[in-house]
């Protein structure tokens, strides 16, 4: 199982890396207009978002406008993700004020207060692959996962982000895996019934 969710990650990644320019841009700008027709995307109060890193969609101009409820992962040491507010992301310093680079090189924000992903709206996950079933193929460290399990109802509204040269026909799935409820592509939202 493992071993064929990692040569589909290499491959998935590299077809999200792959996509440049105009192609690009056009896909990120549907992703971000059908991002924010989504109900409880319009009415969180906290969303969890990402700094955009190794090819994924970039959804910046839509952070920006609802900055004051985006908050951004952090990993803590136990390998979960916890949540704080973002760090003010209009800035044009080389290194943002209260922002610092974890391991992977991704910019975390370092302001308070830190809280649960049970305490999110909205988590919006950037994806490696998907299928129309919510299955999600994530960076393979188990992070997301992780942070997901025994989410109580109501609990956050689950959104995977992608673009559509990221679908399979189905994603294999591990008993720990908890599906998504929504998929937003450049071709539109997916709503999955979970
Ligand atoms: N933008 C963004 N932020 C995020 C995530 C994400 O997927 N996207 N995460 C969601 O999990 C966490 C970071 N997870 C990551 C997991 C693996 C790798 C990664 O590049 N792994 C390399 C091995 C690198 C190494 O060990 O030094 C690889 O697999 O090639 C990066 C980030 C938290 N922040
Ligand atoms: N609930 C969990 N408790 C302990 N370990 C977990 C849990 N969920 C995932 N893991 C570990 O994380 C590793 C990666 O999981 P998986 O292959 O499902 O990652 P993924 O689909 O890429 O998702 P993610 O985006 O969360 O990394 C697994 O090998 C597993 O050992």
């Amino acid at each position: 199982m493992q071993s064929s969710k990692t040569s589909l990650r290499r491959q998935l990644r590299q077809a999200r890396k792959s996509l440049t320019g105009y192609r690009r841009d056009r896909q990120q700008q549907r992703i971000r207009r059908f991002l924010t027709a989504i109900p409880q995307v319009r009415h969180a109060r906290r969303i969890a978002a990402y700094m955009p890193f190794d090819g994924e969609p970039d959804l910046f101009p839509f952070m920006r406008r609802v900055e004051s409820k985006i908050w951004l992962p952090m990993i803590r040491s136990d390998l979960h993700l916890d949540f704080r507010p973002a760090f003010t992301l209009n800035t044009k310093a080389q290194r943002p004020i209260n922002a610092r680079r974890n391991r992977f090189g991704i910019l975390e924000s370092q302001r308070l207060p830190i809280l649960r992903s049970a305490q999110m709206d909205v988590i919006l996950m950037p994806l490696v692959g998907f299928d129309r079933r919510g299955n999600r193929l994530g960076m393979g460290a188990g992070f997301y996962d992780r942070s997901l399990v025994g989410l109580r109802r109501p609990r956050p509204t689950l959104i995977g982000i992608a673009f559509d040269c990221q679908e399979m026909a189905q994603v294999p799935a591990d008993p720990w895996d908890v599906p998504l409820d929504y998929i937003v592509t450049n071709r539109g939202i997916i709503k999955t019934n979970r």
